[in-house]
Formats: structure tokens, sequence, C-alpha cells
């Protein structure tokens, strides 16, 4: 555990709703290393926000089925509550989807953090303050933002607002998700580069940044997770991942995304042609072989975690045999 901020082993959450379970993270097993950023990718509806929960909140209907999470030495899945809200903004904190709308109208940005701080029971004296005011240079937002409505900010203060709250008491395990969807590009770089100087500076120790965009993990994360339909396709190394995918899911990503220079009437588009199947009562089998060109029967079994190289596992029957087919012309 010693190298590791967290250790996850065999989880499996699934939503409990009338129709039946909706199986969104299902034997998901990784460590998150100190000082490491961990990007989180694949497309809607794949479970990523749901894993993300599984860490913090685990609201009904989400319910922990089994497996073990160990955060800095914390059983966190075997803890109750009470416990566990001790843990948040401290040692664990999510910057959630959407986060950019929860601010309110009516509140000035320094109340708005007094009071948050407040409710996580920290002492918001002028040690408070100035610590808030130090982060605010840090992130390029000048003091005088304190005093200003939410409606004022533009998208990106608000998300470097946002920053500076669920980073100010230092956690140790930071989860931010999808917190550039919404923003322009060049404000995208700022937060992203942001988060990788509050890694430099160990204001946190590490982080899994969740995202559809990974040319943006290509840009900070250390490791990259492919995450498919509730199972992880792929985890690796970033320069791994994207020079030598192993399944054939990374590498349908990473195809789909628009090249600079390149014309639509020259290469169109392709994304990955068909949707991720329904998670409600998903039985055996690898996931993506409905939409797999290389479907096999052997794919109707759920495909094992393998090894390919140090830190880089897949979860493909196939991945030997297809390396150089995968990384070449199809
Ligand atoms: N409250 C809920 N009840 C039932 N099913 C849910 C609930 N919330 C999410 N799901 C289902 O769980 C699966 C995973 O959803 P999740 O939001 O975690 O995916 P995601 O990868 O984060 O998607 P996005 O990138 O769009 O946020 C989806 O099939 C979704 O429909």
């Amino acid at each position: 555990m010693k190298d590791n901020v967290l250790e996850v082993k065999n989880l499996k959450a699934y939503y409990d709703i009338m129709k039946g379970k909706v199986k969104a993270v299902d034997d998901i097993t990784f460590n998150l290393k100190k000082g490491e950023i961990l990007g989180l990718a694949g497309e809607s509806g794949c479970g990523k926000s749901t894993l993300a929960s599984t860490f913090i909140y685990r609201k009904k209907p989400l319910k922990y089925i089994s497996g073990e999470v160990d955060l800095v030495g914390n059983k966190i899945m075997e803890m109750r509550e009470k416990e566990f809200k001790k843990l948040r903004l401290n040692t664990i904190s999510l910057i959630p989807q959407y986060a950019l709308d929860a601010f309110s109208p009516t509140k000035k940005v320094k109340q708005y953090i007094f009071d948050l701080a407040r409710q996580h029971g920290v002492k918001t004296d002028k040690n408070f303050l100035n610590k808030v005011k130090e982060r605010f240079e840090l992130v390029n937002l000048d003091e005088s933002t304190l005093n200003r409505y939410s409606i004022e900010l533009s998208g990106g203060m608000k998300q470097r607002v946002i920053m500076v709250i669920s980073t100010i008491l230092d956690p140790d395990f930071l989860i931010a998700d999808e917190i550039t969807s919404a923003l322009d590009v060049s404000s995208q770089r700022f937060v992203a580069t942001m988060l990788a100087n509050l890694r430099d500076l160990e204001i946190i120790k590490s982080a899994i940044f969740i995202t559809h965009d990974i040319s943006i993990l290509y840009q900070i994360a250390d490791r990259i997770m492919i995450m498919y339909a509730g199972n992880l396709a792929e985890i690796g190394p970033t320069d791994d991942i994207i020079d030598n995918p192993c399944h054939p899911y990374t590498r349908a990503l990473i195809d789909s995304l628009p090249k600079v220079g390149v014309q639509y009437k020259d290469n169109r588009l392709s994304g990955i042609k068909g949707t991720p199947p329904h998670l409600l009562e998903i039985g055996e089998g690898c996931r993506f072989r409905k939409r797999c060109s290389y479907e096999i029967d052997e794919c109707k079994e759920t495909p094992k975690r393998e090894f390919v190289a140090a830190d880089h596992f897949v979860a493909c029957w196939r991945w030997k045999e297809l390396g150089s087919d995968l990384n070449g012309e199809k």
C-alpha cells in the first residue's frame, strides 16, 4: 500500500432498480499511485461517474455488491457513513460532473466557500481566508473574485473556484469528473494544467481525471484507464495506451478523435459503430463483442485481465494475435 493512495480489487457496485440490477461497476481492479494522475476514459454510460461515486457517495439506488477499496489505509467499503464523512474533502474529494451549475446565484463566492467549509467542520478564520487567497493566486484568480456573485464569473473562472474549494484541505485523492467538458479549448488546457500543478506542489497526492476526451489525458495523465460498459478494457502508461493500444475498443476510441489539419471531406470522422450495451442484468462475455470486428466464439466468455507490459493490462481474448493488425491498417 505504501506507494499507492488507492487500491481497488474486484469492485462491484450495481444500481438496484425495479427492473433488476444495472451492472455499472462490474469487477474493477486497479491501483492509484502516490503522485499519479490517472485518466479514466470511455463513452457516455460506460460507468465512469458511477465508479467515482462508489468511492464517495453510494446513494440509492447505487449499491455496493462486493470487492475491496483501500484508501490510504482505510477500507472504505466497510466504513459507516459517519466515519467516512470525516474523510471527505480531507482525504478524498470529488469535483462532480456539472459542478459549474451548483453555485448559488444569491451568494457571493466568499460566502459560498465559507458555508461549504463550515459544513465540513472547517474553521473559517483569518488563516482560512489567507489560504483561500493564496490558492486563488495559484489558479490565477484575482482576490476581488471573492466578492463577486457566481453569475458574474465565466465558466473557466467558476471551474477554478471549484478546484480551490475541492482541494482546500489538501486531499490525498481528488476525483475530477468531466471538469473540462463545458469549457472552451484554452480554458480546458488551463484547468487540466492546474490539476497537474496541484499535484506537482503536493497539494493533492494523486487524482483520477474522468473525461471523454483522450487528447486531454495525453497531456496530463501518467496512466490511462479505459472503461467499457462497466468493465475495465485496458489500463496502462499514457504513451503505451496511445502508441500501443491492445484492446479493439481503445483503438476505436483513439481512431475516433478528430485530427487537426485533416478535413472532413478527406477523412470522415467514423466514430465507433453501434452503441454500448444496456447494463441491466447484462450477462457473461466481453461486453464490446457486438461492436467488435474481431469477435469469435470465445468472446462469449468474460475475458481475463492479461499482462501486456509493466503497468499495462488488457481484457481481450485476442489481444496478442491482433496486436500488429490493430496497430496497422485494418
Ligand atoms: N440512478 C441510476 N439508476 C439506474 N441506472 C443508472 C443510474 N445512474 C446511472 N445509471 C446507469 O449506469 C450506467 C453508467 O452510467 P454513468 O453515468 O456512470 O456513465 P458515465 O460513463 O459516467 O457516462 P457520462 O460520460 O455520460 O457521464 C449507465 O448505463 C446509466 O444508464
